[in-house]
Order: C-alpha cells, then sequence, then structure tokens
C-alpha cells in the first residue's frame, strides 16, 4: 500500500512537469540577505533552534490556519529562535513559496526551505524566493540522486539539511559530506515520533564530525534536554510553537540550557 510519503512524492512528480516548463534559472543570491546556518552552528554556544511555520500536515491535519507566517516568524526571532523553516507544500502542509519570499523579506536569519525535493527545478525555485537552506530527505532519493542534488544545492550557495530517520539513510547522508544532519524523530511512513531515534543516531553522526539537529516531536524543557543529551546542536519544532499559547516563554524555557 502506498504510504503517505509515496503520496507527497507522486505530487512532486507532478508538480515537477509543470515547473519544468517554465524554466527557471538559478539565480544570483537573490535578496539583501546571505545568512549562515552552518556558521550559526559553528560559532554558537547554545542549542540552535530552527522554528517552523507549520499550517497543516498528513498526521495532524489543521495545526494553526490563522497565524500570518510574517507576524509568526518575526516572534520566532525576537523570542529568540535562529533559523525559520518555511512548509512550501500547499496540498498536504498548507504551506507555499509566497510564505516563504515574505518571511524572508521579513527576516535577517537563515530561513530553510522545508518541502519534499527531488529534482534540481525545486532546489533553483527555493533558491529563487529566498531559501538560504534547503532540506534533503534521505528517505525519498537513491544515494545517487542525493549525492547529485546536495552537490547541486552547495554550489549554487545553499547551504542543506540533511534528514535520516534510520541508519541506512544515516550512511547514505554521510556519504554525502554534509555538515548538518537531521535527524527525523517522526518516521514519515507510520507517523510514530519517539525521540529514541536521536538517541539511537546521535553518537553516530558526533562521530562522523557533522553537526545534528533533532527534528519533530520536541515540545518541552524535558525533550530539549534529552536530544541535547544525545549530542543534538540544534532542534527544528513545529507544531509545539504553533499551538503554544506562550511562544516567548516555552522558547525562552527550551534555549536555557
Ligand atoms: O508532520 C507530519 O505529519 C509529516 C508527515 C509526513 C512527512 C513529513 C511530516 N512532517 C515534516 C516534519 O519533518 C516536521 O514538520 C518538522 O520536523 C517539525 O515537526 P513537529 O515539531 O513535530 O511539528
Amino acid at each position: 500500500m502506498a504510504t503517505i510519503l509515496d503520496k507527497i512524492l507522486e505530487q512532486k512528480r507532478k508538480e515537477i512537469r509543470s515547473l519544468e516548463k517554465e524554466k527557471l534559472e538559478v539565480p544570483e543570491f537573490p535578496l539583501r540577505k546571505k545568512c549562515s546556518f552552518l556558521e550559526m552552528l559553528q560559532t554558537g554556544k547554545e542549542i540552535a533552534i530552527i522554528a517552523e511555520f507549520k499550517r497543516a500536515s498528513p498526521s495532524k491535519g489543521d495545526i494553526n490556519t490563522e497565524l500570518d507566517p510574517v507576524s509568526q516568524a518575526l516572534s520566532y526571532i525576537k523570542y529568540g529562535a535562529n533559523a525559520i523553516s518555511v512548509l512550501t507544500d500547499t496540498l498536504f502542509f498548507k504551506g507555499s513559496f509566497a510564505y516563504l519570499k515574505s518571511v524572508r523579506e521579513a527576516v535577517n536569519a537563515p530561513v530553510l526551505c522545508k518541502d519534499f525535493i527531488i529534482d534540481e527545478v525545486q532546489i533553483v525555485k527555493a533558491k529563487s524566493a529566498g531559501a538560504n537552506l534547503i532540506l534533503l530527505i534521505a528517505a525519498a532519493l537513491d544515494e545517487g540522486r542525493l549525492n547529485e542534488l546536495y552537490t547541486f544545492a552547495i554550489n549554487n550557495g545553499l547551504e542543506v539539511l540533511m534528514e535520516v530517520h534510520n541508519e541506512d539513510e544515516l550512511y547514505k547522508a554521510l556519504q554525502t559530506g554534509a555538515r548538518i544532519i537531521g535527524v527525523n524523530n517522526r518516521d514519515l511512513k507510520t507517523f510514530t515520533v519517539d525521540l529514541a531515534v536521536t538517541e539511537k543516531l546521535g553518537p553516530k553522526i558526533k562521530r562522523a564530525g557533522a553537526f545534528l539537529i533533532s527534528e519533530s516531536g520536541i515540545r518541552t524543557k524535558k525533550d530539549v534536554q534529552r536530544v541535547i543529551n544525545a549530542g543534538a546542536n540544534g532542534i527544528l519544532v513545529g507544531e509545539a510553537f504553533m499551538q503554544t499559547s506562550n511562544l516567548e516563554s516555552l522558547i525562552s524555557e527550551m534555549k536555557k540550557y
């Protein structure tokens, strides 16, 4: 039976066919802000927070459809987040490239294009919208394509958050030379979320000398402590930040390590 990831990737193949017709060209860095998340990790002393603008998801349905992307991104930065992730998939996450563009204009911090990238044309689109960082998901690509897309992104001045969920994917990811590895605690096929995934893969990532970002299912200070103990340099948080009634206190608690 087709998993949700299969369905998302099928949708992406359709989108790519229409994008190819647009004949996008790789732009020079399009906007005034050139922000490096990697440099932030290299120099930062505290846990780095990537705060995600996430209106909906396949596992939860609507999360918060009221919030405005720019106001939310500005609040994220004001309360201490280091980078902003914007979901750009429309069908499954109610996101958009328009949100990414407007967030890019509003904040002076690294912006991650959070999508399901399987083709160069999507990387060009992410760069055109002003992303500094793209997500590549090891589960969505074979080793050859993962390498090609990683190289294409780096050669075009983008940084890559390379996402894995198990040891095979981690092995594939490390082969590319990726410096920032995201461990997704959510199994994209079953939606099960378990921070033990970061605990399992964390030590291997640290031994390989890469930076570790723990993604998904992080809601409390205790969760942050747990992934820091596993070696995390950063966390990626969506749902908890989109739903809290006190964003300032949640971010500040999470940063207290
Ligand atoms: O969130 C989902 O339901 C989902 C389903 C299928 C593929 C990807 C999915 N999420 C993408 C993410 O990785 C998360 O948005 C991100 O890590 C933040 O997670 P959370 O803090 O749990 O919202």
